[in-house]
């Protein structure tokens, strides 16, 4: 089953605006052909990378509330992403999990809004190291996927596996690792929805660069990655290539 290669870069809480400014023209210089590309500003900037960043490219926010517009304070909704040109989201990163106490149920609310709203979605799971060191990574995937197995269509939701231990650690998971953790996903996956499972792409994100893309990519079950730090510097371009 061909599978169209998707990166992301996720710019996390990072760049002012003439950081954003140069990094869009950066991208505007990249081969983005045989890789979909979808980059992810903080919400401030989001407007201005829709207005600059040029086609194929999109551009995603990187949460948003689980609800529409209102009372709350801070917050974000899908409407306001899809009003300022945004055609993805990203939903669950261990970031927002972790700092911010974002559960499951919160996680399927956001994710069933957001698609209701006609946005596309990066789901993100993943083990924290003292997960996989009890050999709980599959189970916690499962765990993260169960809630919103019903919602995960391959034309509107790409999964991002990202092991926490690897994410702006350096310390990347091993081809075999990923592979691995893909399959097992892929395979829980099937017992869903067997045509869902061979079509929804999955994305490997946790210190993914220029010089692990390479290997990671010729793994038949990594379809891409979420890529965080690497998403700010011209190795960007390397990443895509890598993939393609
Ligand atoms: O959080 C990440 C990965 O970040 P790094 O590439 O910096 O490990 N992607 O969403």
């Amino acid at each position: 089953m061909a599978r169209k290669p998707i990166v992301g870069g996720n710019w996390k809480c990072n760049l002012d605006k003439a950081g954003v400014s140069a990094l869009v023209t950066s991208l505007n210089g990249m081969d983005c052909t045989d890789c979909e590309v979808v980059v992810a500003p903080v919400a401030v900037h989001l407007g201005s990378v829709v207005d600059n960043v040029k086609a194929p490219i999109e551009v995603s926010g990187q949460n948003c509330n689980f609800k529409g517009n209102g009372a709350y304070t801070g917050e974000v909704s899908a409407d306001q992403l899809v009003d300022m040109g945004a055609k993805w989201v990203i939903l669950g990163h261990s970031e927002r999990r972790e700092y911010f106490k974002e559960d499951n149920e919160m996680l399927r609310q956001k994710l069933e809004y957001a698609l209701s709203k006609g946005l596309k979605v990066i789901f993100c799971i993943g083990e924290k190291l003292e997960e996989r060191n009890a050999n709980k990574t599959l189970d916690v995937c499962k765990s993260q996927l169960e809630p919103v197995k019903d919602l995960l269509k391959p034309e509107t939701v790409v999964i991002a596996y990202e092991p926490v231990w690897a994410i702006g650690t350096g310390v990347t998971a091993t081809p075999e690792q990923a592979q691995e953790t893909h399959k097992q996903i892929r395979d829980y996956l099937a017992t869903v929805n067997a045509d869902m499972a061979s079509k929804i792409r999955i994305q490997y994100g946790g210190s993914a660069n220029a010089a692990n893309a390479p290997t990671l990519s010729a793994c038949p079950d990594i379809d891409g990655f979420l890529v965080g730090g690497a998403s700010l510097k011209p190795e960007f371009a390397d990443i895509i290539k890598a993939i393609a």
